[in-house]
């Protein structure tokens, strides 16, 4: 994929495993699919309701006899036979999940409701993609997993942030009230191709930005950091705590910790233009991922400056713009 070696032959050691994944014709979803698609002994189910996901992303797998793809939100009850739902439905980039904040909280507590009901009745593994957002503007750095967090409850993030949050209190009470096998992944900012080009979020924006030669867009201060995870790494740690012993919460991202004028400068030496910040917008964000490390044997491998490359291309195509020889 895209240059990238990938790892492991798809997940589920056991037989003839039948894997939901919503939220599975988005961007880290669509990579999901692939990598559990590679072992035969899979069938992967995908259900998304396409608000900033697309069929295209999915176009190598649709007609493929183990593949299903259904049109369905998950704020409605849904029901199937599975064995592992990785569960991922929900707007990531900002500018989508502040667009429609009532929606947002509706998917993570009520669409999180609905696949915990569908695991409970079927005796399913569940996955939740929880954020790095759940430590809110962090007074702790590095994040470690015992940190609660510092969270504004009613700020515009909050749809995202606090819902992410409510879905982690539903797993557990699910987990200890129904005995539920759980297991709780906190993503932090990953980029990758197949990204929405128009997503809104840093690397996607600076991408395009310098594919089509307009000046980079660093909100301000700039100093803000962000750790950047490449998408393969984010897969492998995916699969290996869904297929692990342990519930987590569980920090996967790559600790590389760069401001966005660093990231700007990572890009491309071009024109930069300074420009006005959202609220609550973190000051800074790194992984401490000893977590990952000891319990699933896990560490990213791609480096972000080589990562960028891959997307630039995936972008280039898209864009229909030649690199200049
Ligand atoms: N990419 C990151 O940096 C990052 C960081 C932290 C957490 N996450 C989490 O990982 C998951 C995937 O993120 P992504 O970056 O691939 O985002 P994405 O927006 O590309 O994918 C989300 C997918 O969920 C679908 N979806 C949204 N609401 C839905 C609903 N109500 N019913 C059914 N489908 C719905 C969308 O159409 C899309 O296909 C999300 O849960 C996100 O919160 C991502
Ligand atoms: O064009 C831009 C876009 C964003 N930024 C800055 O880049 C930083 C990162 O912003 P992004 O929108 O990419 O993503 P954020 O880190 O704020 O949120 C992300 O966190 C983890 C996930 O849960 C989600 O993918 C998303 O909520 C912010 O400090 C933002 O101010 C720019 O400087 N310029």
């Amino acid at each position: 994929m895209n240059g990238v070696e990938e790892e492991g032959d798809g997940g589920g050691d056991q037989a003839n495993m039948r894997i939901l994944i919503t939220g599975g014709a988005g961007f880290i979803g669509s990579h999901l699919v692939d990598r559990l698609m590679r072992n035969e002994k899979n069938e992967v189910i995908v259900v998304d309701n396409y608000f900033t996901g697309s069929k295209d992303n999915l176009k190598q797998w649709i007609g493929h006899p183990r593949f299903e793809l259904i049109r369905h939100d998950v704020t409605e009850p849904l029901f199937l036979e599975v064995d592992q739902i990785y569960h991922l439905a929900c707007p990531a980039s900002p500018i989508f999940y502040k667009h429609n904040p009532v929606k947002t909280i509706k998917t993570n507590v009520m669409g999180t409701l609905n696949m915990l009901g569908l695991a409970k009745r079927v005796g399913a593994r569940i996955l939740l993609t929880s954020t790095s957002e759940v430590y809110g503007d962090p007074l702790e750095h590095p994040q470690t997993e015992s940190y609660w967090g510092n969270v504004n409850p009613i700020g515009v993030r909050s749809c995202y942030d606090e819902g992410k949050r409510v879905a982690e209190t539903l797993m557990f009470d699910y987990h200890r009230q129904h005995g539920i096998e759980i297991r709780i992944a906190r993503i932090f900012n990953t980029y990758g191709p197949r990204m929405n080009i128009d997503d809104g979020r840093v690397v996607s924006n600076f991408i395009a930005q310098a594919i089509r030669e307009e000046p980079l867009t660093v909100q301000l201060p700039g100093t803000q950091t962000r750790s950047f995870c490449y998408v393969s790494d984010m897969v492998d740690g995916l699969v290996r705590l869904m297929d692990g012993e342990h519930t987590g919460p569980i920090n996967i991202g790559n600790p590389g910790e760069f401001t966005m004028l660093e990231l700007a400068e990572t890009v491309k030496e071009v024109k930069i233009l300074t420009v006005e910040n959202t609220p609550d917008d973190p000051r800074q964000r790194k992984p401490d991922i000893s977590k990952a490390n000891e319990l699933l044997g896990w560490e990213p491998k791609i480096k972000l400056r080589d990562g960028v490359p891959f997307m630039e291309e995936d972008f280039r195509q898209r864009l229909c713009v030649p690199k200049k020889a």
